[in-house]
């Protein structure tokens, strides 16, 4: 596990986009895997500043979302695909046909699910997967629990996510109960990942993702099986990490 250190949130954001920029220069048909959520806000708008100033390439590029909430239409603005739209694909020269988001809306919901693992095989699997993190170690919506699902499946939100989620809805109601998840082994197929955290709420789940046992209790922390993850931390979400966990040779502390 490979963890970088930023000063703040900014920094934190633009080495990510730097991360995707990088992956995509590298492999312009790069199949990316996308999380929503608050934090990497700051990333995709780094990213369309270097596709405005013609430094990156969209147009060959493969996407594939982590989750989706059941129940909310693609225009609600809440929904992912609201959001995916709205924040990041809008904004690029991406090929609409070349976006995958699970639909939470689907009449069938376990066919979706089957139809959207079968559409990142097809794709070759994931390249680079960007990943936020839970308060309560949650990866997607892999929430803790005894049993994670291995592959996509519909997911049934914790009260603690529906709580943390419920500042972007008008009110904790309107959250919805259950959402479609890429899987744990969906997730680990990817070739590399990066996980991105932010603030002292997640400093108790990193510390645990990094460092303690692996547990299902603790989705994130079966990244630790991962060969090549990377943990891109501000201070306050490093806050917690003890210091022999941070030395070893992959470590790069540049913070310090
Ligand atoms: O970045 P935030 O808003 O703290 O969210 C953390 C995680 O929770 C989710 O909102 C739900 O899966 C993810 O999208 C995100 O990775």
């Amino acid at each position: 596990m490979r963890i970088i250190i930023e000063k703040d949130y900014q920094t934190l954001s633009k080495k990510a986009a730097l991360i995707l920029a990088s992956q995509i220069t590298l492999k312009p048909n790069s199949n990316l895997g996308l999380a929503t959520g608050g934090t990497p806000l700051a990333m995709y708008k780094n990213l369309i500043k270097m596709y405005k100033k013609d430094e990156i390439d969209f147009s060959k590029v493969q996407t594939f979302n982590l989750d989706e909430y059941c129940g909310l239409s693609e225009s609600n603005p809440n929904s992912y695909h609201y959001y995916m739209n709205h924040n990041f694909f809008n904004q690029i020269n991406i090929k609409k046909d070349r976006i995958n988001i699970p639909n939470g809306n689907a009449k069938n919901l376990n066919k979706e699910c089957r139809e959207y693992e079968n559409s990142i095989k097809k794709a070759g699997g994931i390249d680079l997967q960007v990943l936020g993190i839970g308060s309560n170690g949650h990866i997607g919506f892999n929430e803790p629990a005894k049993n994670l699902n291995v592959n996509t499946e519909i997911v049934k939100l914790t009260k603690e996510t529906i709580t943390a989620n419920s500042r972007f809805f008008e009110s904790k109601a309107d959250v919805p109960k259950r959402a479609i998840s890429m899987g744990i082994a969906t997730i680990l197929k990817s070739n590399r990942i990066i996980l991105l955290a932010s603030g002292k709420n997640k400093a108790e789940a990193i510390k645990k993702t990094v460092s303690g046992k692996i547990s299902t209790q603790i989705p994130a922390s079966l990244l630790q099986t991962h060969p090549n993850i990377t943990m891109l931390l501000d201070q306050e979400a490093a806050s917690l990490i003890k210091e022999e966990d941070l030395e070893t040779d992959f470590n790069c502390d540049s913070a310090k």
